[in-house]
Protein backbone atom coordinates (compact mmCIF):
# COMPACT_ATOMS: atom_id res chain seq x y z
CA UNK A 1 0.00 0.00 0.00
CA UNK A 2 2.82 2.44 0.96
CA UNK A 3 3.68 2.61 -3.00
CA UNK A 4 0.35 3.51 -3.67
CA UNK A 5 0.64 6.47 -1.48
CA UNK A 6 4.27 7.83 -2.47
CA UNK A 7 3.91 10.41 -4.83
CA UNK A 8 0.72 11.83 -2.67
CA UNK A 9 2.90 11.37 0.27
CA UNK A 10 5.51 13.42 -1.02
CA UNK A 11 3.56 16.78 -1.26
CA UNK A 12 0.51 16.33 1.19
CA UNK A 13 0.50 15.09 4.56
CA UNK A 14 -3.02 13.13 4.31
CA UNK A 15 -5.24 13.98 7.39
CA UNK A 16 -9.03 12.64 8.68
CA UNK A 17 -11.74 10.64 6.17
CA UNK A 18 -14.30 13.64 5.64
CA UNK A 19 -16.67 11.44 3.39
CA UNK A 20 -16.75 8.07 1.75
CA UNK A 21 -19.01 7.32 -1.24
CA UNK A 22 -19.65 3.58 -3.17
CA UNK A 23 -16.40 3.21 -5.21
CA UNK A 24 -14.51 6.34 -3.08
CA UNK A 25 -13.27 8.55 -0.32
CA UNK A 26 -12.58 11.95 0.55
CA UNK A 27 -9.59 13.11 3.08
CA UNK A 28 -8.54 16.12 4.22
CA UNK A 29 -4.62 16.97 3.77
CA UNK A 30 -1.93 19.73 3.60
CA UNK A 31 -1.04 21.10 0.52
CA UNK A 32 3.00 20.88 1.97
CA UNK A 33 4.77 23.17 -0.09
CA UNK A 34 1.90 26.10 0.79
CA UNK A 35 0.55 24.90 4.26
CA UNK A 36 -2.70 24.84 2.18
CA UNK A 37 -5.90 22.56 3.18
CA UNK A 38 -7.49 20.26 0.67
CA UNK A 39 -9.28 17.60 -0.06
CA UNK A 40 -8.35 14.95 -1.74
CA UNK A 41 -10.95 12.25 -3.62
CA UNK A 42 -9.27 8.72 -3.98
CA UNK A 43 -10.78 6.27 -5.80
CA UNK A 44 -9.54 2.51 -6.39
CA UNK A 45 -9.15 1.37 -9.66
CA UNK A 46 -10.57 -1.80 -9.44
CA UNK A 47 -13.03 -1.45 -7.24
CA UNK A 48 -14.42 1.68 -9.68
CA UNK A 49 -14.83 -1.06 -12.51
CA UNK A 50 -17.26 -0.02 -15.38
CA UNK A 51 -17.62 3.26 -13.15
CA UNK A 52 -14.26 4.16 -14.00
CA UNK A 53 -14.94 6.27 -16.90
CA UNK A 54 -17.33 8.13 -14.86
CA UNK A 55 -14.14 9.17 -13.11
CA UNK A 56 -12.28 10.33 -16.44
CA UNK A 57 -15.99 12.39 -17.40
CA UNK A 58 -15.21 14.13 -13.50
CA UNK A 59 -11.27 14.75 -14.45
CA UNK A 60 -11.99 16.31 -18.65
CA UNK A 61 -14.75 17.95 -17.41
CA UNK A 62 -13.96 20.02 -13.87
CA UNK A 63 -9.93 20.45 -16.03
CA UNK A 64 -12.56 23.39 -18.68
CA UNK A 65 -14.69 24.27 -15.45
CA UNK A 66 -13.11 27.14 -13.83
CA UNK A 67 -16.10 29.20 -11.57
CA UNK A 68 -15.62 30.51 -8.07
CA UNK A 69 -19.07 28.39 -7.61
CA UNK A 70 -17.61 24.93 -8.66
CA UNK A 71 -15.05 23.18 -7.15
CA UNK A 72 -11.49 23.46 -8.50
CA UNK A 73 -9.59 20.68 -9.01
CA UNK A 74 -5.88 21.21 -8.33
CA UNK A 75 -4.20 17.87 -9.58
CA UNK A 76 -4.61 14.31 -10.42
CA UNK A 77 -2.38 11.85 -9.22
CA UNK A 78 -3.08 8.00 -10.87
CA UNK A 79 -0.90 5.53 -9.67
CA UNK A 80 -1.33 1.52 -10.50
CA UNK A 81 -4.50 0.84 -8.40
CA UNK A 82 -5.73 4.14 -7.56
CA UNK A 83 -6.74 7.37 -8.68
CA UNK A 84 -6.17 11.00 -6.14
CA UNK A 85 -7.94 14.02 -7.53
CA UNK A 86 -6.71 16.59 -5.11
CA UNK A 87 -9.90 19.23 -4.91
CA UNK A 88 -10.63 22.29 -3.52
CA UNK A 89 -11.79 21.85 0.39
CA UNK A 90 -14.60 22.69 1.94
CA UNK A 91 -14.76 23.13 5.68
CA UNK A 92 -18.61 23.73 5.50
CA UNK A 93 -19.86 20.39 4.73
CA UNK A 94 -22.69 19.93 2.65
CA UNK A 95 -25.39 22.24 1.62
CA UNK A 96 -27.77 19.04 2.86
CA UNK A 97 -26.31 19.25 6.56
CA UNK A 98 -26.79 22.53 6.69
CA UNK A 99 -31.08 22.41 5.72
CA UNK A 100 -30.89 19.44 7.94
CA UNK A 101 -29.20 21.45 10.82
CA UNK A 102 -32.10 24.49 10.30
CA UNK A 103 -35.14 22.66 9.27
CA UNK A 104 -35.53 25.23 6.36
CA UNK A 105 -34.00 28.70 5.60
CA UNK A 106 -34.93 31.62 5.29
CA UNK A 107 -36.01 33.61 2.09
CA UNK A 108 -33.72 35.69 2.20
CA UNK A 109 -30.90 33.23 2.73
CA UNK A 110 -32.53 30.66 0.25
CA UNK A 111 -31.67 33.68 -2.12
CA UNK A 112 -28.65 34.20 -1.02
CA UNK A 113 -27.28 30.61 -1.65
CA UNK A 114 -29.40 29.83 -5.13
CA UNK A 115 -28.13 32.80 -7.05
CA UNK A 116 -24.91 30.90 -6.19
CA UNK A 117 -26.35 27.63 -8.05
CA UNK A 118 -27.48 29.72 -10.57
CA UNK A 119 -24.08 31.77 -11.46
CA UNK A 120 -22.48 28.34 -11.56
CA UNK A 121 -25.40 26.39 -13.73
CA UNK A 122 -25.46 29.32 -15.96
CA UNK A 123 -21.46 28.88 -16.30
CA UNK A 124 -21.47 25.08 -17.14
CA UNK A 125 -24.72 25.59 -19.41
CA UNK A 126 -22.79 28.83 -21.10
CA UNK A 127 -20.07 26.18 -21.66
CA UNK A 128 -22.15 23.35 -23.49
CA UNK A 129 -22.20 20.99 -19.91
CA UNK A 130 -24.78 19.73 -18.03
CA UNK A 131 -24.59 18.90 -14.74
CA UNK A 132 -27.09 16.41 -13.93
CA UNK A 133 -27.13 15.36 -11.13
CA UNK A 134 -27.61 18.54 -9.01
CA UNK A 135 -29.05 18.26 -5.21
CA UNK A 136 -28.15 19.83 -1.99
CA UNK A 137 -25.65 16.87 -1.58
CA UNK A 138 -23.46 17.75 -4.09
CA UNK A 139 -23.07 21.37 -3.33
CA UNK A 140 -20.71 22.14 -0.40
CA UNK A 141 -20.10 25.36 1.51
CA UNK A 142 -16.71 27.00 1.62
CA UNK A 143 -15.35 29.37 4.97
CA UNK A 144 -16.92 32.11 3.26
CA UNK A 145 -20.28 30.41 3.23
CA UNK A 146 -19.92 30.24 -0.33
CA UNK A 147 -21.27 27.46 -2.74
CA UNK A 148 -19.30 25.15 -4.35
CA UNK A 149 -20.45 22.52 -7.08
CA UNK A 150 -19.24 19.37 -6.86
CA UNK A 151 -19.45 15.67 -8.45
CA UNK A 152 -19.50 15.95 -12.35
CA UNK A 153 -18.97 11.86 -12.95
CA UNK A 154 -22.87 12.52 -14.47
CA UNK A 155 -22.02 15.27 -16.07
CA UNK A 156 -22.55 15.89 -20.00
CA UNK A 157 -21.10 17.61 -22.79
CA UNK A 158 -23.33 17.04 -25.65
CA UNK A 159 -20.94 16.17 -28.79
CA UNK A 160 -23.26 18.78 -30.73
CA UNK A 161 -23.98 21.56 -28.42
CA UNK A 162 -26.88 22.15 -26.44
CA UNK A 163 -29.28 21.25 -28.58
CA UNK A 164 -28.33 17.71 -28.53
CA UNK A 165 -30.47 15.26 -26.73
CA UNK A 166 -29.21 13.22 -24.31
CA UNK A 167 -30.77 9.42 -23.17
CA UNK A 168 -28.93 7.75 -20.15
CA UNK A 169 -31.07 8.58 -17.70
CA UNK A 170 -28.92 9.07 -14.48
CA UNK A 171 -28.80 11.28 -10.91
CA UNK A 172 -31.13 10.66 -8.31
CA UNK A 173 -34.33 9.91 -8.68
CA UNK A 174 -35.86 12.76 -6.49
CA UNK A 175 -34.35 15.53 -8.33
CA UNK A 176 -34.83 13.78 -11.93
CA UNK A 177 -37.08 15.43 -14.24
CA UNK A 178 -40.06 13.80 -15.54
CA UNK A 179 -38.72 13.47 -19.34
CA UNK A 180 -35.52 12.01 -18.04
CA UNK A 181 -37.26 9.06 -15.79
CA UNK A 182 -40.17 8.85 -18.75
CA UNK A 183 -36.82 6.92 -20.66
CA UNK A 184 -37.87 10.39 -23.68
CA UNK A 185 -34.46 11.32 -24.86
CA UNK A 186 -33.99 14.63 -22.79
CA UNK A 187 -32.06 17.96 -22.73
CA UNK A 188 -29.33 17.91 -19.90
CA UNK A 189 -29.75 21.78 -19.77
CA UNK A 190 -33.31 21.52 -18.99
CA UNK A 191 -33.35 18.38 -16.49
CA UNK A 192 -30.77 20.40 -14.54
CA UNK A 193 -33.24 23.43 -14.37
CA UNK A 194 -36.04 21.04 -12.69
CA UNK A 195 -33.67 19.69 -10.43
CA UNK A 196 -32.90 23.67 -9.42
CA UNK A 197 -36.62 23.94 -8.56
CA UNK A 198 -36.20 21.10 -6.64
CA UNK A 199 -33.40 22.26 -5.00
CA UNK A 200 -35.13 25.37 -4.40
CA UNK A 201 -38.09 23.52 -3.20
CA UNK A 202 -35.68 21.85 -0.27
CA UNK A 203 -33.93 25.55 0.44
CA UNK A 204 -37.30 26.83 1.15
CA UNK A 205 -39.40 24.39 3.26
CA UNK A 206 -36.68 21.84 4.12
CA UNK A 207 -38.39 18.84 2.41
CA UNK A 208 -38.43 17.18 -0.74
CA UNK A 209 -41.52 18.51 -3.64
CA UNK A 210 -41.71 15.02 -4.72
CA UNK A 211 -41.08 11.91 -2.21
CA UNK A 212 -42.38 8.27 -1.76
CA UNK A 213 -40.56 5.47 -0.70
CA UNK A 214 -41.86 2.99 -3.54
CA UNK A 215 -39.91 4.53 -6.47
CA UNK A 216 -42.93 3.46 -9.07
CA UNK A 217 -45.16 6.39 -6.73
CA UNK A 218 -42.44 8.65 -6.76
CA UNK A 219 -41.86 8.66 -10.24
CA UNK A 220 -45.61 8.86 -10.45
CA UNK A 221 -45.44 11.56 -8.25
CA UNK A 222 -42.95 13.15 -10.20
CA UNK A 223 -44.85 13.11 -13.76
CA UNK A 224 -47.73 14.48 -12.62
CA UNK A 225 -45.79 17.68 -10.88
CA UNK A 226 -48.02 18.18 -8.26
CA UNK A 227 -46.63 19.50 -4.75
CA UNK A 228 -47.58 21.02 -1.73
CA UNK A 229 -47.28 24.81 -1.07
CA UNK A 230 -46.73 25.33 3.03
CA UNK A 231 -48.17 28.68 3.81
CA UNK A 232 -44.82 29.70 4.25
CA UNK A 233 -44.03 30.65 0.74
CA UNK A 234 -44.17 33.34 -1.11
CA UNK A 235 -46.64 33.90 -3.98
CA UNK A 236 -43.16 35.14 -5.75
CA UNK A 237 -41.39 32.19 -4.80
CA UNK A 238 -44.64 30.34 -5.95
CA UNK A 239 -44.40 31.38 -9.54
CA UNK A 240 -40.69 30.41 -9.36
CA UNK A 241 -41.31 27.50 -8.50
CA UNK A 242 -43.76 27.15 -10.98
CA UNK A 243 -41.84 28.16 -13.94
CA UNK A 244 -38.99 25.67 -12.79
CA UNK A 245 -41.11 22.64 -11.85
CA UNK A 246 -42.94 22.54 -15.36
CA UNK A 247 -43.72 18.93 -16.42
CA UNK A 248 -43.27 19.98 -19.93
CA UNK A 249 -39.43 20.67 -20.51
CA UNK A 250 -40.42 23.32 -23.71
CA UNK A 251 -42.17 24.94 -20.96
CA UNK A 252 -39.53 25.23 -18.21
CA UNK A 253 -37.73 28.19 -17.55
CA UNK A 254 -34.02 28.62 -18.98
CA UNK A 255 -31.27 29.62 -16.82
CA UNK A 256 -30.40 32.82 -18.84
CA UNK A 257 -34.16 33.99 -18.04
CA UNK A 258 -33.81 32.99 -14.45
CA UNK A 259 -30.28 35.26 -13.91
CA UNK A 260 -32.64 38.74 -13.53
CA UNK A 261 -36.22 36.81 -12.60
CA UNK A 262 -38.18 38.94 -10.01
CA UNK A 263 -37.66 36.65 -7.43
CA UNK A 264 -33.81 36.38 -7.81
CA UNK A 265 -33.04 39.75 -7.76
CA UNK A 266 -35.85 40.98 -4.63
CA UNK A 267 -34.01 42.75 -2.31
CA UNK A 268 -30.51 42.24 -3.91
CA UNK A 269 -31.56 44.68 -7.16
CA UNK A 270 -28.63 43.14 -9.47
CA UNK A 271 -29.19 40.30 -11.86
CA UNK A 272 -26.75 36.88 -11.21
CA UNK A 273 -23.33 37.58 -12.54
CA UNK A 274 -22.07 33.95 -14.00
CA UNK A 275 -18.65 34.65 -15.82
CA UNK A 276 -16.10 33.05 -13.61
CA UNK A 277 -14.15 35.10 -11.11
CA UNK A 278 -10.78 32.84 -12.01
CA UNK A 279 -9.19 34.01 -14.88
CA UNK A 280 -6.57 31.85 -16.77
CA UNK A 281 -5.45 33.18 -19.74
CA UNK A 282 -2.94 35.39 -18.22
CA UNK A 283 -0.85 34.22 -15.76
CA UNK A 284 -0.18 35.67 -12.14
CA UNK A 285 3.14 37.55 -12.22
CA UNK A 286 3.56 37.36 -8.18
CA UNK A 287 2.87 33.64 -8.13
CA UNK A 288 5.65 32.94 -10.90
CA UNK A 289 8.12 34.85 -9.23
CA UNK A 290 8.12 32.77 -6.51
CA UNK A 291 7.86 29.22 -8.59
CA UNK A 292 10.44 30.09 -10.37
CA UNK A 293 12.60 31.62 -7.81
CA UNK A 294 11.83 28.47 -5.33
CA UNK A 295 12.58 25.95 -8.58
CA UNK A 296 15.56 27.97 -9.65
CA UNK A 297 14.27 27.88 -13.32
CA UNK A 298 13.55 31.36 -15.61
CA UNK A 299 10.33 33.06 -15.41
CA UNK A 300 9.61 31.82 -19.16
CA UNK A 301 10.50 28.53 -18.72
CA UNK A 302 7.73 28.14 -15.18
CA UNK A 303 5.17 30.03 -17.59
CA UNK A 304 5.60 27.56 -20.91
CA UNK A 305 5.79 24.83 -18.16
CA UNK A 306 2.74 26.60 -16.30
CA UNK A 307 0.86 26.80 -19.59
CA UNK A 308 1.23 23.28 -20.31
CA UNK A 309 -2.15 22.73 -17.19
CA UNK A 310 -1.06 19.03 -16.38
CA UNK A 311 -3.09 18.91 -13.62
CA UNK A 312 0.78 17.56 -12.03
CA UNK A 313 2.61 19.27 -8.43
CA UNK A 314 3.30 22.62 -10.33
CA UNK A 315 -0.72 23.18 -11.50
CA UNK A 316 -1.50 22.38 -7.61
CA UNK A 317 1.33 24.63 -6.48
CA UNK A 318 0.52 27.39 -8.57
CA UNK A 319 -3.09 27.16 -7.69
CA UNK A 320 -3.24 27.20 -4.13
CA UNK A 321 -0.37 29.92 -4.02
CA UNK A 322 -3.15 32.16 -6.34
CA UNK A 323 -5.59 31.50 -3.43
CA UNK A 324 -3.36 32.43 -1.04
CA UNK A 325 -2.58 35.79 -2.61
CA UNK A 326 -6.61 35.90 -3.25
CA UNK A 327 -7.11 35.57 0.50
CA UNK A 328 -4.33 37.85 1.75
CA UNK A 329 -1.95 35.43 2.89
CA UNK A 330 1.50 35.50 1.80
CA UNK A 331 2.29 34.08 -1.84
CA UNK A 332 5.62 32.10 -0.41
CA UNK A 333 6.12 28.69 -1.28
CA UNK A 334 8.13 26.26 1.80
CA UNK A 335 10.60 23.83 1.25
CA UNK A 336 9.09 20.43 -0.05
CA UNK A 337 10.12 17.02 1.45
CA UNK A 338 11.78 16.12 -1.53
CA UNK A 339 13.56 19.60 -1.87
CA UNK A 340 14.43 19.76 2.43
CA UNK A 341 18.36 18.97 2.80
CA UNK A 342 18.78 15.99 4.70
CA UNK A 343 18.89 16.46 8.37
CA UNK A 344 22.31 16.39 9.41
CA UNK A 345 23.29 13.81 12.50
CA UNK A 346 23.95 15.60 15.26
CA UNK A 347 27.86 15.05 16.45
C1 LIG B 1 -18.66 16.78 4.98
N1 LIG B 1 -17.65 17.74 5.37
C2 LIG B 1 -17.59 18.24 6.63
C3 LIG B 1 -16.56 19.08 6.65
BR1 LIG B 1 -16.03 20.03 8.16
C4 LIG B 1 -15.96 19.15 5.42
C5 LIG B 1 -16.67 18.28 4.65
C6 LIG B 1 -16.40 17.99 3.23
O1 LIG B 1 -16.93 17.06 2.71
N2 LIG B 1 -15.53 18.82 2.59
C7 LIG B 1 -15.10 18.71 1.28
N3 LIG B 1 -14.27 19.62 0.74
N4 LIG B 1 -13.99 19.27 -0.55
C8 LIG B 1 -14.67 18.14 -0.82
C9 LIG B 1 -15.38 17.76 0.29
C10 LIG B 1 -16.17 16.57 -0.01
N5 LIG B 1 -15.92 16.32 -1.44
C11 LIG B 1 -16.63 15.41 -2.18
O2 LIG B 1 -16.34 15.18 -3.35
N6 LIG B 1 -17.68 14.80 -1.54
C12 LIG B 1 -18.54 13.84 -2.29
C13 LIG B 1 -19.93 13.91 -1.70
N7 LIG B 1 -20.92 13.28 -2.63
C14 LIG B 1 -22.25 13.80 -2.36
C15 LIG B 1 -23.20 12.69 -2.74
C16 LIG B 1 -22.41 11.44 -2.79
C17 LIG B 1 -20.97 11.81 -2.45
C18 LIG B 1 -17.96 12.45 -2.19
C19 LIG B 1 -17.74 11.76 -3.37
C20 LIG B 1 -17.23 10.48 -3.32
C21 LIG B 1 -16.94 9.89 -2.07
C22 LIG B 1 -17.16 10.61 -0.89
C23 LIG B 1 -17.69 11.89 -0.95
C24 LIG B 1 -14.89 17.24 -1.94
C25 LIG B 1 -13.81 16.80 -2.79
C26 LIG B 1 -14.80 17.72 -3.30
Amino acid sequence: VVEEYSEVARHYRIKETVGSGGFAKVKRAVHLPTGEIVAIKIMDKAALGSDLPRVKTEIEAMKNLHHHHICRLYQVIETSRKIFMILEYCSGGELFDYIVQRDRLSEGESRTFFRQIVSAVAYMHNLGYAHRDLKPENLLIDDEQNLKLIDFGLCAKPKGGMSDHLYTCCGSPAYAAPELIAGKSYMGSEADLWSMGVLLYALLNGFLPFDDDNIGMLYRKIKAGKYDTPDWLSPDSLILLKQLLQVDPKRRITVDKLLNHSWITNDIGVPVEWHSKHQMSVLDEDVVTEMSVHRKVSRETMKAELEKWNYDYLTAAYFLLLKKKTSGRPVRLQMTLDSQPHPVVAV
